[in-house]
């Protein structure tokens, strides 16, 4: 039985930094993610430019988040990625952690599990995976030069639709409501960029090729039937939160509005050795913040340094004084000069 320092549940900005900050302090730790990849709610707005976070440039979240993964990884955590955590339980001194691919053993936890699994609610027809269907927006390089058609809820379609212009061959987009809530000026945006909207309209059929990809797709409205030539197709229904992990837990963990943790700056929760940081975690001080998530968990890894080890310092050494870069730096100087 393999027993980590501290294992985080959860690779959104909370837990990478978490894992990052253990490193500095030579713990040995394992991060688990329920996604097959990391990033947490940053993989849904990577087109977005990022200003608030301290001495960081206005950045594309999808770049700020390949630093944040990099960062993560650089003291080489033990990684499981597709593993949903759906319970922990104590015995003696070892926490347990259970997936439906096997339990994990650490003498603390790390909940870094933001707003619970996210997963997108899915176009009825769409239900089986299609190649060409997508439901978070990729860097907008992906899109260059393609056919686009952007469908669901919401003023976010037409966000997605008004950025995907500026480098797609054409965009269409297919909705059932209508447009009264969406602000003129995007609207307007919109007609400039040649972008065809069919309100009032639901897309009734999707013509596929040999290799599970959508080639053609049908959109009925109650006046008329329109095919649509596609490249890419984006839905975007909203998101359902899975807060399995929260419900199924034995501990004693103690809940705000029962979808977040009550816990305290330095993240301990009502339950000793179990800490919590990031979005799931409530008290006056939070900030639902990428850099908020980042303050968290230095905080917290401190806190637990000194709960595995009561003589430990109390906070890391500063990076630029800490001798676990020494040997990097070597190299970095020799780039930078
Ligand atoms: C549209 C939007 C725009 C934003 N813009 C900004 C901005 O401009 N600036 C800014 O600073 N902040 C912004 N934020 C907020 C910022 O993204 C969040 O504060 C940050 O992502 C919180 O990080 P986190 O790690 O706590 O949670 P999350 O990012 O939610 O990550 C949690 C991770 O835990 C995983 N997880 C959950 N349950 C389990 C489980 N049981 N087992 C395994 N894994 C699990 C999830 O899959 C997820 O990857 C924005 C948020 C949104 C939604």
């Amino acid at each position: 039985m393999e027993i980590f320092d501290v294992t985080i549940i959860g690779g959104g900005p909370a837990g990478l930094y978490a894992a990052f900050y253990s490193g500095l302090r030579e713990l040995k730790v394992k991060i688990i993610e329920g996604q097959p990849y990391f990033g947490g709610k940053m993989q849904l707005y990577p087109d977005k430019v990022v200003w608030d976070v301290g001495g960081q440039p206005p950045t594309l979240a999808c770049k700020l988040l390949d630093q944040i993964i990099r960062q993560g990884l650089t003291f080489n955590p033990t990684l499981c990625l597709n593993e949903k955590i759906t319970s922990i339980e104590k015995q003696e001194d070892v926490f347990i952690a259970r997936s439906d691919k096997g339990e994990h053993f650490s003498k603390t936890i790390i909940l870094a599990i933001g707003g619970g699994m996210f997963s997108p609610q899915r176009l009825t027809i769409f239900e089986n995976h299609l190649e060409n269907v997508h439901y978070t927006l990729k860097a907008p390089s992906f899109y260059k030069d393609k056919r686009i058609t952007v469908s669901g809820k919401g003023i976010s379609v037409f966000d997605w639709a008004n950025a995907l212009a500026d480098v797609a061959q054409k965009v269409t987009i297919i909705i059932s409501e209508g447009q009264e809530k969406i602000p003129a000026e995007l609207l307007k945006q919109l007609t400039e960029k040649a972008v065809d909207i069919f309100d009032h309209s639901t897309i009734a059929h999707a013509e596929m090729n040999d290799n599970n990809r959508i080639i053609s797709l049908r959109c009925d409205s109650k006046e008329k039937s329109t095919t649509h030539q596609v490249d890419e197709v984006l839905i975007n229904l909203g998101y359902d939160r899975d807060f399995t992990l929260l419900r199924n837990c034995q501990l004693p963990i103690q809940t705000v509005e029962n979808s977040y943790i009550d816990g305290q700056p330095n993240g301990t929760t009502s339950v000793p050795g179990l800490f919590a940081i990031g979005d799931i975690i409530k008290h006056n001080a939070k900030l639902n913040l990428i850099t908020g998530a980042f303050q968290d968990a230095a905080n917290t890894v401190n806190e637990l340094t000194q709960f595995i080890d009561p003589k430990a310092r109390k906070t890391a050494m500063v990076s630029t004084h800490n001798t676990v870069f020494k040997e990097r730096n070597k190299e970095i100087r020799r780039k930078l000069n």
